[in-house]
């Protein structure tokens, strides 16, 4: 019989429930990874571990409760039924899902996919960065080098402009406007990064988002969608400068000078999750009603979504992706 060929997706991470240990082991592991925070480690372990972490658990685990579907954290729940789905349109494909941060665990998942004849890795980041996409892609580097299975192992970078997300996303947007009437303003939130990343590192991620926005603008001009759309980024984490502008301050000012009525759409995220569903659709929605807003939409992740579904089919089968071998003379 012939040997099954495996995808392997890969996303973020979340707690494994909604208690402060949970949240706690999923933070430290997360924070303590240096794509995410560059710190020194002896100076940043015990900042994290006696202030961030005791500050933060108490505060964010309210929006983790408000949020859980079905006793599973959203970003879990939503990438397991795309995963599922994947593997029910897919037979001859082994679909896996692992997370960086976290179950499920890459180890395990490849472990899994071992009898394939080859994998194709999927980082569920539609824009590259060094804080998520090259998180995922070191970990399989050390994994792979101890497993000696390099030759049949590839990963796809990133999709930020790929003719299939951009219309899924456009898609995404015609019908929210459909449904819930045209708003006056369309903001794009992205997740932000710090700013000294951009200069320190070899990190393209705001290019990349601002390729999407570019083309998601000319998809939607093209198509008779004409309100005004502006892009901004989200989810500040810490006391440094991070990219500008920020979404909250966004819809504020917006409300301010009069605007009473938006959707929000958040295109790096592929399934939603705290980010979306409580930062954006509680947080912001309330910033934005209190400097005078009246309505507001978040325009939910791609999800589980069959347009979801058609884009990875798409990108595995119609994208060149990268080997392993020359990882850094790509990231
Ligand atoms: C320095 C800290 C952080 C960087 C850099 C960062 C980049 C980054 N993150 C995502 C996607 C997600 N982040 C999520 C949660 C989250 N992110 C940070 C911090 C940084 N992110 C924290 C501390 C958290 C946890 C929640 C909180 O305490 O606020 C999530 C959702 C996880 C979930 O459980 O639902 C996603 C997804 C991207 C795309 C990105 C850089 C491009
Ligand atoms: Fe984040
Ligand atoms: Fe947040």
């Amino acid at each position: 019989m012939e040997k099954k060929q495996g995808l392997l997706l890969v996303n973020l991470g979340t707690p494994s429930a909604a208690t402060p240990d949970a949240i706690k082991q999923y933070l430290t592991e997360f924070l303590l990874d240096r794509h995410v925070v560059d710190l020194p480690k002896l100076f940043w372990s015990p900042i994290l571990k006696y202030l961030v972490i005791p500050k933060r658990v108490p505060y964010i685990i309210h929006h983790y409760q408000k949020i859980w579907i079905n006793g599973a954290s959203p970003l879990l729940h939503y990438s397991q039924l795309l995963c599922d789905k994947l593997q029910r349109h897919l037979p001859n494909i082994q679909c896996e899902l692992a997370m960086t941060y976290g179950e499920p665990d890459m180890q395990s998942a490849l472990n899994k996919l071992q009898s394939c004849s080859k994998i194709t890795v999927l980082p569920l980041f539609p824009q590259y960065s060094t804080t998520t996409t090259l998180a995922v892609l070191d970990k399989l580097k050390q994994i792979i080098a101890s497993d000696q299975i390099i030759d049949n192992i590839c990963y796809i970078r990133d999709y930020a402009d790929h003719p299939s997300y951009i219309n899924a996303l456009y898609l995404q947007i015609k019908q929210a406007f459909e449904d819930q009437g045209e708003p006056e303003v369309l903001v794009l939130s992205y997740h932000g990064i710090p700013e000294r990343y951009i200069h320190k590192r070899k990190e393209d991620y705001i290019e990349r988002c601002e390729m999407t926005t570019q083309l998601l603008i000319e998809k939607c001009r093209a198509n008779g969608i004409n309100r005004p759309i502006q892009m901004a980024y989200q989810s500040k984490f810490g006391k440094g400068k991070w990219v500008t502008p920020s979404t909250s301050e966004t819809l504020q000012t917006l409300a301010q000078s009069g605007v009473k009525n938006v959707h929000v759409i958040c295109p790096g995220f592929s399934v939603d999750c705290i980010e979306t569903l409580y930062e954006i659709d509680e947080e912001n929605r309330e910033l934005f009603f209190n400097a005078g807003g009246k309505t507001f939409y978040y325009i939910p992740a791609l999800n589980e979504s069959d347009l979801q579904m058609c884009l990875i089919i798409e990108l595995i089968n119609h994208t060149q992706p990268f080997t392993f071998k020359n990882l850094y003379s790509n990231t």
